[in-house]
């Protein structure tokens, strides 16, 4: 008899201790052994309205809900006794009449009037004017839709009439009684005015989408231990429909996943190797990223998904995108890649500009041009240079320029060839020229997470380390969160997605407050240069939360003051010193960023790698918070001049350079913004940077 595990299951059980988690789990061991083992004790529950609910003994007080048909046994939760009873009295599994998905119900003349929830924990008291939350209207937010409307996106048939009278101030309290499904529907609708009613699935009732985001039926022991071992970790077992398809279709092309900041990118790249180790023996795969602490990250939470069958593992190198090109050319050569620093870099171009008398260009337009234009195209002669494509740069060059310029870009590279430097960019298209021509590439499958800070020289990379097959390159990222390169064609580059860009719409990490301020950052729809669209809009948050905070203080000082009060009241309320992050744009703002721990006399580091067992808030520029996530987060002197960073747009040298800057330092902050759970302040000295008004603007 198949053993299916609930997600309500895996949630209870992380809110027990260690010792009752222990417990609970050789119960669940053993019903999956045998259910009608002798000694395990079972209670029917007669208040239940389901009366396949059967109580099983753990100990004198605990208890696991299962529920048992003629062909399964569910666990469905696990609790003290009088609270796993109520569960069970409140609740009913069955198949929706219209939609066939499986349904964890609440009973609704179980749920008492819905009353709007007071907010979780109100924002401290701070000495300056906030900007009031936007005030929620009573008005009816579904009164256009009608009953076979709701019924068609799986709202249970006893809460049609809430839903139809729903107003958005109980609408969230409400959403936390239906089914994810109908909640996404209903808040997407809600967004958009479009309500996205599902295809018709043929399939039996377990395998439906719907079913699977909350029922796993498990094959074996390993997968119930995995699965237990990591309560927590609930997408290593239950993956929304949207991110399911991904993970398990076979596509034609490269693929390429996109969606705004926690709609789980990651999630869907590690659950794709995870999916390529499983079906394929032969498979070699490079799961990579932008840079080592993020790979780490990756690599540990690969190990949770492999926990049944950790020998998968052998078969998957988890690396940055250079530490890969740096690790491939040592296997080729027998040698170390030496690269160059980029001041370095910077003397080298001056040097070689000067005896030219070529100073008329700025040395930011020169070191532009050779990051941009020469590095990244690998333009290795003057004939190249005159025909190379300089995207997007509004710098005319005529033919003349060009030929002037490239005796000292020449020099640049022959100093460098000299020195056995080599640039990123160098590094990547030695190893791509190595491979390109060979039948026998290093990997079967690159699966790449942050894909939108690939520059060209890696995408060509990537491209030759695989071999020329359908399904070898698998990308996760999001346009709106590019802070390092430049865009340009991937088509031209021979990696065409169109038809395989699909975009992840449910944000799992962020409260929708957080979220929907975040976004007012960024345009409802980003393009890239391709043409391929990623629409934010109707992206929805799973939870609800607090209004973020945005102080604009008149000091330094009394912006220190501010953060560190929100800082102690967040520690106050009982978050860990580790669930929190505190960011400001650069190096030279960290002093500000620490003057706030000090004052709320906690501890501080500057990197997760150097994180002690002692509780300690993270600090660290914005870049540093790329890929991570707290349940709070204080980004700290967003001054003028500081966000966008001065010295960066004194640097561009042309409209269209200083046109990205502004757009990436925006993106920064977005990045930023949504590493947040639950609780987000930002702060600036007056005036503030002009990005607050976008941010504040409700
Ligand atoms: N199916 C799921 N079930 C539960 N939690 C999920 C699921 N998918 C994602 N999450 C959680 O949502 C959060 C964000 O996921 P993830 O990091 O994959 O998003 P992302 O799109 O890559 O974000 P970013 O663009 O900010 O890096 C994580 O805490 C992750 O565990």
């Amino acid at each position: 008899m198949p053993t299916i595990l609930a997600d309500s299951f895996t949630a209870a059980l992380a809110k027990l201790t260690n010792e009752e988690q222990k417990q609970a789990k050789l119960t669940a061991f053993d019903l999956q052994t045998d259910p009608n083992r002798p000694g395990l004790q079972f209670h029917r529950i007669d208040a239940s309205k389901d009366l396949n609910f059967w109580s099983v003994r753990v100990n004198r007080d605990l208890r696991i809900i299962i529920h048992k048909t003629g062909y399964s046994v569910m666990l469905a939760y696990v609790d003290h006794h009088d609270a796993a009873y109520a569960w069970a009295e409140r609740r009913r599994i069955e198949a929706h009449p219209r939609t066939g998905a499986i349904q964890i119900v609440e009973v609704r003349e179980r749920v008492e009037e819905i009353v709007i929830q007071p907010a979780p924990a109100q924002q401290p008291e701070l000495p300056f004017p906030v900007p009031a939350a936007p005030s929620v209207s009573a008005l009816p937010l579904f009164s256009k839709l009608s009953t076979d409307d709701v019924l068609s996106i799986g709202v249970p048939e006893d809460w049609i009439k809430d839903v139809l009278d729903a107003s958005e101030d109980k609408f969230f309290t409400l959403a936390n009684h239906l089914p994810q499904e109908a909640a996404e529907a209903l808040l997407e609708y809600a967004a958009t005015g479009v309500l996205s009613k599902p295809a018709p699935v043929t399939t039996d009732a377990y395998s439906h989408p719907d079913s699977q985001r909350r029922f796993r039926i498990l094959e074996g022991h390993e997968e119930l231990a995995a699965a237990l071992d990591q309560p927590f970790e609930k997408w290593a077992v239950f993956l929304h429909p949207s991110q399911r398809v991904l993970v398990d279709r076979n596509f034609s092309g490269p693929v390429r996943v996109v969606g705004s900041a926690g709609t789980g990118k990651t999630v869907v790249a590690l659950h794709r190797v995870a999916r390529i180790l499983r079906h394929e023996p032969q498979a070699r795969v490079l799961l990579t990223t932008f840079s080592e602490p993020l790979a780490t990250a990756l690599k540990r939470k690969l190990g949770v998904l492999l926990a049944d069958t950790p020998s998968l593992a052998d078969r998957v190198t988890v690396s940055s995108f250079e530490q890969a090109a740096t690790d491939l050319f040592a296997l080729m050569t027998g040698r170390k890649a030496y690269l160059v620093g980029r001041e370095k870099l910077r003397a080298l171009i001056n040097d070689a500009a000067t005896p030219g008398g070529i100073t008329k260009y700025t040395p930011q337009f020169l070191n532009s041009e050779w990051e941009h234009v020469i590095d990244a195209w690998q333009v290795d002669s003057a004939e190249t240079y005159a025909t190379v494509p300089r995207m997007g740069r509004k710098n005319r060059l005529g033919a003349k320029q060009r030929e002037e310029l490239w005796t000292a870009f020449a020099e640049v590279r022959r100093q460098l060839r000299a020195k056995a430097l080599l640039t990123a960019a160098d590094l990547f298209t030695v190893v791509t020229d190595h491979f390109r021509d060979r039948a026998d590439r290093p990997y079967t499958q690159v699966v790449v997470d942050e894909a939108q800070d690939l520059g060209v020289a890696e995408l060509r990379f990537l491209n030759a380390i695989v071999p020329n097959r359908p399904d070898s390159l698998f990308f996760a990222g999001d346009i709106g969160q590019r802070i390092f390169q430049q865009p340009f064609s991937w088509k031209g580059l021979g990696i065409d997605v169109r038809g395989r860009s699909f975009t992840l719409k449910v944000n799992y990490r962020t409260s929708h407050q957080i979220r929907r301020m975040a976004d007012r950052l960024l345009p409802e729809s980003v393009r890239d240069v391709d043409g391929e669209e990623d629409q934010r809009k109707g992206t929805v948050s799973v939870f609800d939360g607090i209004e973020p905070v945005i102080v604009v203080a008149p000091t330094i000082e009394e912006e220190a003051t501010a953060a560190s009060q929100f800082l102690r009241s967040l520690l106050e309320q009982g978050i860990r010193a580790n669930e929190i992050g505190i960011f400001c744009r650069s190096n030279d703002q960290i002093a500000r960023a620490s003057k706030v721990a000090e004052l709320a006399a906690v501890g501080t580091v500057s990197s997760l790698a150097g994180r002690g067992p002692e509780e300690a808030v993270l600090i660290g520029t914005m870049h540093l918070a790329k890929g991570l996530e707290f349940r709070a987060v204080l980004i700290v002197a967003c001054d003028e001049g500081v966000l966008p960073l001065a010295a960066r747009i004194n640097d561009v040298s042309d409209e269209f350079e200083l046109d990205e800057v502004v757009a990436t330092e925006r993106q920064l902050l977005y990045v930023a913004a949504t590493r947040a759970r639950d609780h987000l302040f930002v702060s600036a000295v007056a005036p503030g940077s002009e990005f607050l008004e976008d941010l504040a603007d409700a």
